[in-house]
């Protein structure tokens, strides 16, 4: 198997302001230091608004910076829309696309995101590319079909482990300290693995995130399986403390 560096990655959402935000990313910064830990790549998303401040905060040190959505368009007459080139202008080296939040509260589509990634490839980003079931679909014996939709619905031309990260995340386990079993997160991540092969140039290389409700006390055996290369968390990254201690929790 392929060796693969864990990505711990902090989606802050709706969170945050200047002074807060750049504190925090001064203490991960602290923690982190210049040279990143060898098992894992720390990423922080906070909201666009502060992303520059946030970007100066961890300037000198391994901590990353990201975009939590962007435009398919270079620049135009979209207000209130954020260019894959702006985040990267503004420091970001990854965006997350196709969050639920942003397919459910946005309408986007997996054609969407799609084009969404393409723009974030083209800017020099990373793309962390999302997808995940509802709990309806689940209950119905979907999810696994859903997630292999969601996939290739969205995944860009050109995706390769060194431009794009998957991040599976089941819609009914964020934000709600409930999570699949150990052996559903397995098997789904195997399946995506799988899944990747007919999609990307180097399957084995990519990176798989499991995000919803990971926290200090669940991360160790999440991040022990097979296939999970790391957490796309949510609340538990607005702690330093909490968010530390998941990626201490990297084997
Ligand atoms: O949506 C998430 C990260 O993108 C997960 O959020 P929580 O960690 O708060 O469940």
């Amino acid at each position: 198997m392929t060796a693969r560096r864990y990505l711990i990655a902090g989606n802050w959402k709706m969170h945050c302001r200047r002074s807060d935000g750049a504190a925090l990313a001064a203490d991960l910064a602290a923690r982190v230091g210049l040279t990143a830990d060898p098992r894992f790549d720390l990423l922080v998303c906070p909201p666009a608004t502060i992303i520059s401040p946030v970007a100066q905060s961890v300037a000198r040190s391994a901590v990353a910076v990201g975009g939590q959505d962007c435009h398919a368009q270079v620049q135009g007459a979209h207000t209130g829309d954020i260019a894959a080139e702006m985040l990267a202008d503004a420091g970001a080296s990854f965006v997350i696309v196709g969050h639920s939040e942003r397919r459910t509260n946005h309408g986007e589509s997996s054609a969407t995101i799609k084009g969404k990634a393409t723009a974030a490839l083209r800017a020099g980003l990373t793309a962390i590319i999302c997808v995940g079931e509802t709990e309806a679909q689940r209950d119905a014996g979907h999810a696994e079909s859903v997630v292999a939709e969601q996939l290739t619905g969205s995944i860009p031309d050109g995706a390769t482990a060194s431009n794009s990260v998957i991040a599976y995340e089941p819609v009914w386990a964020i934000g709600t300290g409930r999570t699949p079993t150990l052996t559903d997160i397995a098997a789904m991540h195997g399946m995506i693995r799988e899944k990747l092969s007919g999609l990307v140039a180097d399957p084995d290389a990519v990176r798989i995130l499991y995000g919803g409700s990971v926290k200090p006390s669940n991360a160790a055996e999440i991040l022990g399986l097979a296939d999970v290369d790391g957490a796309l968390v949510g609340g538990a990254s607005l702690k330093a403390d909490d968010f530390w201690a998941i990626a201490q929790a990297c084997p």
